[in-house]
């Protein structure tokens, strides 16, 4: 369960990005979060990453209070959580099998674990016969896969996408949100940002709308018309 209670986040020099949010999104679920251009949804994710802290509010994740984790407790923290952005952030000098295994390898897993776990990521979207290439040989699309095979290969219980089709025609769209659709079919709870309207409606489920910052609709996924 992620519950955001009363969250606020004001950057240095800047208005509030988010006010006093309040929402909880229960384990297994998947949930879009939706507004306009500014209206606070990458900040959302960023405080659920540790990117970024909370100025006011209390986060937990199953019952983790994220303010109690340290600095130093943060690249664990992020183990238990994949996320996936727009400009996947691939490396691109290093093979898809590479980039897929490095939250593996920072992990300290043994090498023919880790092998069996990056294959079992790619077959899962589909790339495994890429493995050996670099990732700029691969369409747009390929490469947002190899950005989400990354962002599960090590199995977390929760996926956060920030605009996770923002670079893609609308059929690979739909492809890759089917794919997160899969991921929580197997029990990951999957939070994705998109402005993508049309996108999010074809999918049916939960919307978390943000405006300024603030919460001003919650739809359960049978309201989604
Ligand atoms: N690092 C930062 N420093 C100062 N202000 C910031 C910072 N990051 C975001 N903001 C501001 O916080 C507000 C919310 O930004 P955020 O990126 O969360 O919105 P968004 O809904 O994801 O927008 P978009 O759809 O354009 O990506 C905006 O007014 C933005 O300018």
């Amino acid at each position: 369960m992620i519950q955001f209670d009363q969250v606020s986040k004001r950057y240095e020099g800047g208005h509030e990005a988010l006010s006093q949010l309040s929402f909880a999104v229960p384990t297994g679920e998947m949930a879009f979060v939706t507004g306009h251009s500014g209206a606070g949804k990458s900040t959302l994710l960023k405080l659920l990453g540790l990117i970024e802290r909370p100025s006011h509010g209390t986060i937990s994740v199953d019952g983790k209070n994220l303010a109690k984790i340290r600095h130093s407790g943060v690249p664990k923290w992020r183990r238990h959580i994949g996320m996936v952005f727009q400009d996947h952030r691939l490396l691109m000098d290093r093979s898809v099998f590479a980039n897929v295994e490095l939250p593996l390898a920072i992990g300290g897993i043994a090498r023919a674990e880790r092998a069996r776990r990056v294959r079992a990521a790619l077959e899962k979207v589909g790339l495994l016969a890429y493995e050996r290439q670099l990732p700029a040989t691969l369409s747009a699309g390929e490469q947002q896969r190899v950005g989400i095979a990354r962002a599960i290969v090590a199995r977390p219980g929760l996926l956060i996408a920030d605009e996770p089709t923002g670079n893609l025609d609308p059929q690979l769209a739909v492809e890759i949100m089917g794919l997160f659709g899969e991921f929580q079919q197997v029990g990951t709870t999957v939070l994705i940002a998109s402005h993508d309207l049309p996108l999010i409606k074809r999918m049916k489920k939960r919307v978390i709308v943000l405006d300024h910052g603030r919460l001003v609709a919650d739809l359960a996924a049978q309201e989604v018309l």
